[in-house]
């Protein structure tokens, strides 16, 4: 099938790349064209293992314009997927939907299905509808299908190819027919719906792993009051079905481009109909209070920040990419800057992202560091924001190329027995903190916190 795709973001431009690959022709249309003349070189411009390689093996199936005359010509499915991020109050942001479908009736002169696939409020799909009725320049048919997307960055390839589901709202069997043909090469369960039960799948989804991610914070935080260890909690939880052993994992909170904004736009959604969520309005509250759970640790070490070298490793919100949106770092780093903190950030891949990010009236000052040995060495106090797989492959050893050797984990990167009887203290989420400092370091960090009351 001949399918345009509006919109080369994560979800856009690997849904283009999927769907190249189980044999359709594929045309992406943005109104970047700078990343549109990038992908014309054979550039992938985001960071998405498997990307570039899916991008490359199905050049020969696709096509990247930013003309959307051109784009629509010839598609039978024509799909947005361009962002809606978060408004003020809370709600969607739904301009770049619109205007995407309004390009669309400007120069489509053919029937056609237009998938929504970007993440909308509830009733969005029929607005579209709405518009696409008022502004067709031909009498054509045109017909509006949601069809949310469930991947998650990092993994992003893997996740659409081996989905755990499709979900398609459609209006009529036409539009069902036309979507179990686009989708039958990946032979995964189609949850065929109303369009406004879709949207509801994509929101209530994504919320209720919010939730469970809030839920086991809060867990491991009294799991710290109780004594208790957190991994062990999510262990014996895990192993009931019923609970799942997924989306256990405590830390300093969930950032990124989707959780954050799709919880207050449910929130949103139901303060408009009189309604308020509970449960999604606490997982809001707790994870806004999570990320600063590591600045409350170091506070144990160091009443105030002004002048301490400070390794922070991770930038991102997660490993595996490079995005920073909702990002605990840009939450945490302003906070010690503004406290006087010299920082040494370590990152793989989100460095240049984040440097646009960095407050320069703050008192303190950043530094990037191309290795994690030049971001540790002679730090007083090391942050772990996201969970790499080179930070997990640190040793005791590493840390110890610190002066002061305080490790405060956000991630949970490791064993407790592995960090143990050692000269180092390491506090993690939701368990207890081991190992201590030398008597020389020890003794220096009493008569620090004497100088400072
Ligand atoms: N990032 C993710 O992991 C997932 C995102 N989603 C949802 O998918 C949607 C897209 O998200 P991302 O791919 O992360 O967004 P993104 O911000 O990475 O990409 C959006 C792209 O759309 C382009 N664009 C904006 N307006 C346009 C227009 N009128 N015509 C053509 N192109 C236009 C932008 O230039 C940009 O390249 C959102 O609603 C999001 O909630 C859903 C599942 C996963
Ligand atoms: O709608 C979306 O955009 C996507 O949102 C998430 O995907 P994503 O945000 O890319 O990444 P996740 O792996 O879900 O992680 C989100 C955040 O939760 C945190 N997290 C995740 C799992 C966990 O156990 N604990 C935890 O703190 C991660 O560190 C990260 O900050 C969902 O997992 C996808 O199914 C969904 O399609």
């Amino acid at each position: 099938m001949n399918v345009t795709i509006i919109g080369t973001g994560y979800v856009g431009l690997v849904s283009a790349a999927v769907l190249a690959e189980i044999g359709h022709d594929v045309v992406c249309i943005d109104v970047n064209e700078e990343k549109i003349q990038r992908l014309r070189n054979g550039e992938c411009p985001i960071f998405e293992k498997g990307l570039p390689e899916l991008l490359e093996k199905n050049k020969h199936r696709m096509r990247f314009l930013s003309d959307y005359q051109q784009g629509c010509q010839d598609a039978a499915i024509i799909m947005i997927a361009v962002g809606t991020p978060e408004k003020k109050d809370g709600s969607a942001n739904l301009s770049y939907v619109f205007g995407a479908a309004k390009e669309v009736c400007y120069n489509l002169d053919h029937d056609a299905i237009l998938i929504v696939k970007s993440t909308v409020p509830i009733g969005t799909n029929d607005e579209v509808e709405r518009i696409v009725q008022e502004n067709l320049t031909k009498e054509i048919h045109v017909e509006v299908v949601s069809n949310p997307e469930f991947l998650s960055q990092g993994t992003a390839v893997s996740d659409m190819m081996q989905g755990y589901r499709i979900v398609a709202g459609c209006e009529s069997d036409y539009a069902r027919e036309k979507i179990k043909a686009l989708y039958e090469p990946l032979k995964q369960p189609l949850v065929l719906t109303d369009r406004r039960s879709a949207e509801m799948i994509k929101y209530a989804s994504n919320d209720f792993l919010a939730l469970k991610i809030s839920y086991i914070n809060e867990i491991a935080n009294l799991c710290e009051c109780l004594g208790a260890n957190v991994e062990d909690v999510a262990t014996g939880m895990g192993f009931d079905p019923r609970i799942g052993d997924k989306f256990l994992r405590a830390g300093i909170g969930y950032g990124g481009s989707c959780f954050p904004k799709d919880t207050k736009a449910l929130h949103w959604m139901a303060i408009q109909n009189d309604y308020e969520i509970k449960t999604v309005k606490a997982a809001i509250t707790v994870n806004e209070n999570q990320k600063f759970r590591l600045l409350q640790k170091a506070k144990n070490y160091y009443d105030s920040f002004e002048g301490i070298e400070i390794a922070v490793l991770g930038l991102a919100f997660k490993p595996g990419t490079d995005d920073l949106r909702e990002a605990p770092s840009l939450a945490i780093i302003p906070a010690l800057l503004e406290d006087g903190a010299k920082i040494r950030a370590w990152d793989p891949c989100a460095e240049d992202a984040f440097r646009g990010q960095v407050d320069n009236s703050a008192k303190g000052e950043i530094r990037f560091c191309g290795s994690l040995r030049e971001s540790l060495r002679e730090a007083d106090l090391c942050l772990i924001l996201t969970e790499w797989d080179q930070v997990k492959a640190l040793t005791p050893a590493d840390f110890k190329e610190m002066r002061r050797p305080i490790i405060i984990d956000g991630r949970n990167c490791f064993c407790l027995e592995d960090m143990e009887n050692e000269a180092i203290v390491y506090a993690s989420i939701g368990r207890k903190t081991v190992g201590s400092l030398s008597q020389n370091l020890n003794i220096y960090m009493m008569e620090r916190k004497d100088g400072e009351s």
